[in-house]
């Protein structure tokens, strides 16, 4: 500590982050720089730290960063961090998962409940001023539905729970790597009985909900494509509240225009933030999918939460303490 009370380091905020992370920030440290600062690029002058959410981080400006010792990404996946560069860089990197998961799941829910009940179409057309549209139009219960969740992590385990819980769904589900836990018990009380499979494939025609909770890797990349939508109900709806690059967009767009399958839900799409161009080609023109422009974890709540975090764990390392969420 320095005479004022602070940490002797400057802290750099490369995103956006909820003010509660920021003014924890102004307390523990003795300079902090926001991205829309003008002297934001002293970051790579003196930054000690940094902080992120979604942006990426040029590799360039990693490579060059001088005092750059810790990384603290909010949310689970590092697929926008160069790890490599920063192992390299003997720079450590941080997350905060399991923050996200309820509020990841509530939006699955909220996806499907949409995407079946054609809530955000029947908006969009009651305010266009169509008539009688509430007799002429049926969408379909999610009330006792089988979901089959690819990922019991964090957030597949909780979106599996919303589910069961509010739709009475059966839970079929894929995790070559989750523990016990992950197929037994709730976080809530009570035994989950969910059905393990040991491929993807064995649960694809007996789920009417699919919805992916895995990290973008060089394995998953692409993973959901046309031999999967094939094998698909005709019924089933496909949720994605993870990462775009999992599904293969274009086998996706030909998969719903073919009505192979009934529809898609994307809070994640390979190109984002979605483009201006992108809006009228593909998936964006479809009339059965549903995008929304990555809000899993968009709530009030939990962007405060997690933003603190991001900070804790930051002054944690820089001062020479271990966390658990460390990188590898
Ligand atoms: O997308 C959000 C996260 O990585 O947690």
């Amino acid at each position: 500590m320095t005479i004022d009370n602070k940490l002797p380091y400057t802290v750099a905020f490369a995103d956006e982050l909820h003010a509660d992370g920021i003014a924890l920030a102004r307390r523990l440290f003795q300079r902090v720089l926001l991205h829309t600062d003008p002297d934001y690029r002293d970051w790579i002058e003196e930054a000690d730290g940094i902080c992120n959410r979604a942006k990426v981080i040029p590799t360039a400006d990693l490579k060059a960063s001088k005092r750059l010792r810790v990384l603290s990404k909010q949310g689970v996946g590092v697929d926008t961090v160069d790890l490599k560069a920063c192992r390299e860089k003997g720079i450590t990197v941080c997350n905060t998962p399991g923050i996200n998961a309820e509020a990841v799941a509530e939006l699955s829910l909220g996806l499907a409940l949409s995407l079946s009940r054609r809530i955000s179409e029947l908006d969009r057309r009651a305010r266009a001023g169509e008539v009688n549209v509430a007799t002429t139009v049926m969408g379909h219960s999610l009330f006792g539905k089988t979901i089959g969740i690819v990922g019991m992590g964090n957030i597949g385990r909780q979106t599996a729970e919303k589910f069961k819980n509010a739709c009475s769904c059966s839970v079929i589900a894929y995790d070559p790597y989750a523990p016990q836990e992950a197929w037994t018990a709730s976080g809530k009380g009570g035994a989950l009985p969910h059905t393990r499979v040991n491929t993807i494939e064995e649960m694809l025609g007996e789920v009417d909900i699919l919805s992916l909770h895995l990290p973008l890797t060089p394995s998953t990349k692409g993973l959901v494509g046309r031999a999967m939508f094939d094998k698909m109900k005709k019924g089933a709806i496909l949720l994605n509240a993870s990462r775009g690059g999992i599904v293969d967009e274009q086998a996706l767009y030909e998969a719903l225009k073919s009505r192979t399958i009934y529809g898609a839900a994307l809070d994640a799409l390979e190109t984002e933030p979605p483009t201006k161009e992108a809006y009228g080609t593909n998936l964006y023109t479809l009339p059965n999918v549903l995008i929304t422009p990555h809000i899993g974890a968009a709530t009030h709540e939990i962007q405060a939460l997690s933003a603190r975090v991001v900070v804790e764990q930051l002054s944690l390392l820089l001062t020479g303490q271990t966390i658990d969420n460390i990188v590898p």
